[in-house]
């Protein structure tokens, strides 16, 4: 990138207080995982409740926290819509309400992303006779305060360019199609959906910093293998926390599904290598491995990850089949900096972005896929099992700009 542009994005970064910018030489990766490993997580943690120990524990009986809160419905988009005639009188029959479509609900979750990115859009080209590059340069801005990437928008204003200067973009209307479709390119050149094969056991392991929802996914994937007639066993390799496997058993019960669990401070890899055995003991089809967030430097990741791969591939050659890097969407830039650090720790061949719903910053799904070439498998948009969606990227695109 040209040095003026290096310097037009710094000062951008540094008007609107970005973290993250590592390519600007401001913050490192490590920084930043150091930072994020140093906050609270974002979202409060389970309350216990006193359980039963599982099968495959092998220690006393501990707290265990209470199924995750139902959550609560993000208010819905504002939306213009024709005066009508006045109501109908009301009805005495109950009306049972129905529930909204997965896709009425991930826009719901979408809405302040779409006010981030379509919003401010719209209101650039409002009563713009005409698309210029000054036009370009304005929306080049708006995509990387809206969590694009600088990489992924530079990339996209070069397209749109090109198609302006081809005629291609006559008025508002013609660019933000042009926008639309651009990203979609940006998010389906990378897309593959998470394919679980007839290997068993099939190896998910799941990666990310405390707080990010790893625990919470690993629940609802649980809850959806298991809905579709496999049998699950989850590891609770994070040893870190005691509220973690906690949590973690709290999700096997609710789902119904096997855990194996050490005492708290044990060695994850001596977890793995428990749950590998008994995955192949008990014929089971998918063992979803979790893992710790607190790993400081890349150094100390790269070791753990090397250490929990080695035992497992002892038990079983080829695994894992999947190590899914989940991102809190909601943390922006940082969640793009976890993207790279972890891309280069830990062999990602997947990613989760949770708490989508709610977040302005959902213009991160497109950086972390496009700027990592990651395939995104899931996005959570809430907290309940079926809050977790295979990623669809015509269906987000649809969602967003509608
Ligand atoms: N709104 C919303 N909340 C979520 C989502 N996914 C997870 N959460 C919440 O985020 C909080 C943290 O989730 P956990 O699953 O405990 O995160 P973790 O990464 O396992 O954290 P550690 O166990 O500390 O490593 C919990 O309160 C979850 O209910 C999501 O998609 N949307």
């Amino acid at each position: 990138m040209a040095e003026e542009n290096k310097g037009f994005f710094k000062g951008l970064f540094k008007k609107l207080g970005i973290v993250g910018a590592e390519e600007f030489g401001e913050t490192t990766a490590d920084q930043e995982l150091e930072q994020q490993a140093q906050q609270e997580p974002s979202a409060p943690e389970q309350p216990p409740v006193a359980a039963p120990p599982t099968q495959a524990q092998s220690t006393q009986p501990v707290a265990t926290p209470a199924p995750a809160p139902e959550p609560s419905a993000p208010s819905p988009r504002q939306v213009w819509t024709e005066p009508t005639a006045p109501a109908p009188a009301p009805v005495s029959e109950p009306v049972e309400q129905a529930k909204p479509s997965f896709f009425d609900r991930l826009k719901r979750s979408l809405s302040k992303t779409h006010e981030t990115i379509i919003g401010r859009v719209d209101t650039l080209l409002l009563g713009k006779k005409q698309i210029d590059t000054d036009t370009l340069e304005e929306l080049e801005e708006i995509l990387i305060t809206a969590d694009l990437g600088v990489k992924t928008t530079v990339d996209l204003i070069r397209t749109l360019e090109q198609r302006l200067k081809r005629d291609e973009l006559q008025d508002g209307a013609a660019l933000k199609r042009a926008l639309k479709e651009e990203i979609q390119l940006r998010l389906l050149e990378h897309h593959a959906p998470l394919v679980v094969t007839d290997k068993k056991p099939f190896v998910i392991m799941v990666i990310g910093v405390n707080g990010v929802g790893k625990t919470t996914t690993i629940g609802k994937l649980a809850a959806r293998y298991t809905g579709e007639g496999k049998k699950v066993l989850l590891a609770a390799a994070d040893t870190f926390r005691a509220a973690a496997a906690e949590q973690l058993e709290t999700w096997a019960k609710r789902v119904g599904t096997d855990i194996v669990r050490h005492k708290e401070g044990a060695d994850p890899s001596a977890v793995v290598f428990d749950a590998c055995k008994a995955a192949i003991a008990r014929g089971t089809d998918v063992l979803i491995i979790d893992t710790a967030g607190r790993m400081h430097t890349k150094v100390n990741l790269m070791e753990e990850m090397k250490k929990i791969r080695r035992v497992l591939t002892r038990e079983i050659p080829d695994g894992p089949h999947e190590t899914l890097l989940v991102l809190d969407a909601a943390t922006g830039q940082n969640a793009l900096s976890q993207a790279k650090l972890f891309k280069e720790a830990a062999d990602v061949t997947g990613v989760v972005l949770t708490k989508l719903d709610g977040s302005a910053k959902g213009g991160i799904v497109v950086a972390v896929c496009h700027e990592y070439a990651l395939p995104v498998r899931f996005i959570g948009v809430g907290e309940s099992v079926e809050d977790l969606r295979a990623f669809d990227p015509v269906q987000f695109v649809d969602a967003l700009f509608q």
